[in-house]
């Protein structure tokens, strides 16, 4: 079956969508009744999101305006060990100019952005600064990445710092003991008290789900965390041994479908950790579109959390165009 967005050719950037305001999560009270009848049927999930890739095929104009779409949904990402202020740099760089200027208009895409960098706290100045005018958010990993095991008051109090230097997105972690152990209050006191500390800044909760053992419980902790006050849940850190997968996907977009249905708001979602294929991309952009619809399809709703998917897209956007594929260490940066 072949399929396309709301828009097609030349509509993909963000500038070209037509603007819609979002309310913000206001969080709600626990509702562990709730909570606690949550099910996942793992074999049902697994099936499902094993069938999607023979199911689901975008094809040569599609494709390229799903690629763009994509672009804008990638919350461009350095986290490593030894980032540097000048990685940082020209990672923003990239973030303003995602593909070759000359792919970009023969596409009829100029302008397209991607829609967040991401960076450790200590490198967003160097981030904002590289960002300036852009209208590019910067994204900080806060709260004891990736682990989430420092001092609670020394988690919080990351998260201020990084909004004071410029942060307009947080991607928090949430303590995995809290799901492991069943203590859903805490976990719901915890988010509670991150969201807050974010303040105007919008939050993503990291679930690490590749570490929170089933699939019942990636659906508990998706369900805590929005009903703190969420305004995306991400799935990774991109430092576990498992991150983003199409099932945890399935399992994370049907708590945010529930959540919408019961309370009225959307919360974002952003798949992180292991993606890095152009087709792997399209993928989870179908399932969003079949599981929640096109309005998740943008990046006030949608983001990719990713350090090299931007390279191999940019390659497949320049295949598009002339039927040639580029080396790899030309799109090294991304
Ligand atoms: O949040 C983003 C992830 O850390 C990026 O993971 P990646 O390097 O596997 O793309």
């Amino acid at each position: 079956m072949t399929i396309t967005p709301e828009k097609t050719r030349g509509t993909a950037t963000t500038a070209q969508l037509p603007q819609v305001t979002e309310p913000r999560n206001p969080g709600f009270e626990l509702d562990l009744g709730w909570v606690r009848n949550l099910r996942a049927n793992t074999s049902a999930i697994e099936r499902r999101a094993a069938t999607l890739p023979g199911r689901r095929s975008i094809k040569k104009d599609h494709q390229a305006a799903w690629l763009a779409r994509a672009i804008t949904c990638i919350d461009l990402t350095t986290l490593s060990g030894d980032d540097t202020a000048r990685r940082v740099e020209r990672l923003c760089a990239k973030a303003r100019h995602p593909v070759r200027t000359e792919i970009l208009h023969a596409l009829g895409l100029d302008g397209l952005t991607t829609g967040a960098v991401c960076v450790y706290h200590e490198m967003v100045p160097t981030a904002v600064n590289a960002l300036k005018g852009s209208g590019i958010p910067v994204a900080a990993v806060s709260t004891g990445f990736p682990a989430g095991l420092s001092p609670f008051h020394l988690r919080l109090q990351e998260i201020h710092e990084s909004v004071a230097a410029g942060a307009e997105e947080i991607d928090i972690v949430i303590s995995r003991r809290h799901v492991l152990e069943g203590n859903w209050q805490a976990l719901y006191d915890e988010m509670c008290q991150m969201r807050e500390a974010c303040g105007h800044a919008h939050v993503k909760a990291i679930l690490a789900t590749g570490e929170l053992g089933t699939l019942r419980n990636v659906a508990r902790a998706s369900v805590i965390c929005m009903l703190a006050g969420a305004d995306f849940i991400k799935t990774s850190t991109g430092k576990e041994s498992v991150n983003a997968t199409l099932p945890v996907t399935l399992v994370m977009l049907r708590a945010i479908r529930e959540f919408h249905e019961r309370t009225g708001f959307r919360v974002g979602y952003k798949p992180a950790g292991g993606i890095s294929k152009a087709k792997d991309a399209l993928l989870y952009l179908a399932l969003i579109k079949e599981e929640l619809g096109d309005r998740w399809l943008r990046p006030d709703l949608f983001r990719f959390g990713a350090s090299s998917l931007l390279g191999d897209i940019e390659r497949q956007l320049e295949h598009h165009l002339t039927g040639a594929y580029s080396a790899g260490y030309r799109h090294a940066m991304s």
